[in-house]
């Protein structure tokens, strides 16, 4: 199926231009697991694109527009036969999966062996052999459509840990061109990563770029502490600091550079639109709709374990039996992306969610009334920005995220100084938003105190506390985080032989 055939839309609208084919060799390549868009088809047997899920393609998507680049990735359906399109200045490189490889390389050794290893274990990683040699395989057409794609002496961006064996493929191939990986979600103590059969392969895998970034000190340090004890190679000592001094590895007779850039979002375009006279309507709207309740609580995620959202659940149940909470004043909403449907722990939490949805709801709700709302499915943009504007508490309580970018969201939101956000000391996030309330996710109790300190806070001090968090977001967006791993990764290239 190509996009070019009358039957395929422009990503999240109506009209069905035909795309152009892009100019052969990009200067700037982004390569990640997913391109920015998923190919969807419709009951009538047509296809449709619509924006991926998660925030990886938040934040990178504005930025590689900007810089009219290429993105090589997968279409996010198995056996999509889809041609390279230019979509609004962005060239998009499709890379093909089967179902097969979608199964073992996707849902098994990227979200069944590496993604609960690098959250540290919250649950057991399966170790495969099959799924490794997929991920081997697939990694490796990953190199070769970037290896066509680059023009000579490009530089090339690697995302995240379901490509982390490209940088070095790719630097086989095509020495000439500059490479930079940085990894989205956490990476892991030794004691963790030790488990991984594949362990060597990977680090060396990730050695192959000219620099690899990690959203925060810790995550570089753990790195580097590798790069040594596993592969020999002799590395800097000092501490790495947020985008300042880098780590380094000596790799024969290249230097690899280390160094933590946290990720940001779009904050200018998401403050304007929270001020615009449609989205305050409608935060009206939302909070009418719930019934005009004292306090409304949100938490807005992918519906992923390692997002706590069963701690909230838990929490609020409590809050509710012990009378901490009146159910009649109080309402939690959560808005959840549908997410690796089929891999199994996925299933399992989405089905203790919902009996715990429904368990509180049938507890405490009225007819028409209930103190949940949940909703499976994804939320257009504009529609969530209003809720964040309508919301007094919004919940962040992953057990462990690499950054979070709905906290980020939330305080871009609330140019009214309105708002209290409870976030996890867990998330990256917390590193930066040291004013909102923090807590540790595995500490019941502390999170049930601290949510009711949070719903009962005093306006100025709630005024205080996002102030100094606006100003932190709005003044690190998603294009100092781009330009700040870019620069680095120039400069690392001019200081080469
Ligand atoms: O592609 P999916 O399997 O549907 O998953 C969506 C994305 O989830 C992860 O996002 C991470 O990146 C965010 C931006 O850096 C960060 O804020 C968050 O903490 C991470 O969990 C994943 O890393 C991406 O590769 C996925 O595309
Ligand atoms: N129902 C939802 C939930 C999240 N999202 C978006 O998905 C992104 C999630 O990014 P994140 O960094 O918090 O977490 P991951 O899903 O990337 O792990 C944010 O940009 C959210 O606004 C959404 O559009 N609709």
């Amino acid at each position: 199926m190509s996009p070019g055939a009358s039957s395929s839309n422009k990503p999240g609208a109506e009209a069905v231009p035909v795309p152009d084919t892009p100019e052969p060799g990009a200067q700037l390549v982004v390569v990640a697991n997913r391109l920015p868009v998923d190919l969807e088809q419709l009951p009538d047997g047509s296809h449709k694109w619509k924006r991926s899920p998660g925030g990886l393609v938040t934040a990178l998507e504005p930025v590689l527009r900007r810089n009219k680049g290429a993105w090589v990735g997968w279409p996010g359906v198995a056996d999509a036969e889809v041609e390279p399109i230019v979509e609004d200045g962005l060239s998009l490189y499709p890379v093909r999966l089967s179902e097969r490889e979608v199964a073992d390389y996707y849902e098994g050794f990227s979200n069944g062996t590496l993604w609960p290893l690098y959250h540290d274990v919250v649950v057991k990683p399966i170790y495969d052999r099959t799924w490794w040699n997929t991920y081997v395989e697939v990694n490796r057409r990953f190199a070769e459509a970037t290896a066509e794609v680059a023009r000579e002496g490009a530089t090339v961006w690697i995302q995240d840990y379901q490509l982390q064996l490209v940088p070095k493929m790719l630097r086989m191939l095509r020495p000439d061109l500059t490479i930079g990986f940085f990894l989205h979600i956490p990476f892991p103590p030794v004691e963790i990563f030790m488990q991984l059969p594949w362990r060597a392969e990977i680090i060396d895998g990730l050695l192959g770029a000219d620099l690899v970034g990690f959203h925060l000190p810790g995550g570089a340090q753990n790195f580097l502490y590798l790069a040594n004890r596993l592969a020999g190679h002799s590395t800097t000592r000092g501490t790495v600091g947020v985008r300042s001094k880098f780590g380094e590895v000596s790799v024969g007779f290249r230097t690899v550079r280390v160094g933590a850039f946290p990720i940001s979002i779009a904050s200018a375009e998401i403050d304007e639109l929270a001020r615009s006279k449609a989205v305050k309507a409608r935060a009206k709207q939302i909070r009418a709709e719930l019934g005009n309740p004292r306090r409304i609580m949100l938490g807005v995620d992918r519906l992923d374990y390692t997002k706590g959202i069963n701690i909230r659940l838990l929490a609020l149940q409590e809050l509710l039996a012990e009378g901490r909470l009146e159910p009649s004043e109080t309402v939690f909403v959560q808005l959840a992306t549908p997410s690796r449907e089929r891999v199994d722990h996925y299933i399992q939490m989405r089905d203790e969610i919902e009996r715990n949805v429904g368990r509180i709801n049938g507890d405490y709700g009225e007819v028409g009334r209930p103190v949940v709302h949940y909703i499976h499915r994804p939320i257009p943009r504009q529609e969530l920005i209003a809720f964040f504007a309508a919301a007094d508490v919004m919940l962040v309580t992953p057990v462990r995220d690499g950054m979070n970018l709905v906290a980020k969201e939330y305080v871009a939101s609330r140019n009214d100084l309105g708002g209290a956000l409870l976030l996890s000391e867990f998330t990256g996030a917390a590193m930066e938003l040291r004013q909102a309330y923090l807590v540790n996710p595995h500490d019941l109790d502390g999170v049930k105190d601290t949510l009711l300190e949070a719903l009962d806070q005093a306006p100025a001090e709630g005024k205080r506390r996002m102030k100094a968090m606006r100003r932190q977001v709005l003044a690190h967006d998603v294009d100092r985080w781009a330009r700040s791993f870019l620069d680095a990764l120039a400069l690392g290239k001019e200081s080469r032989p």
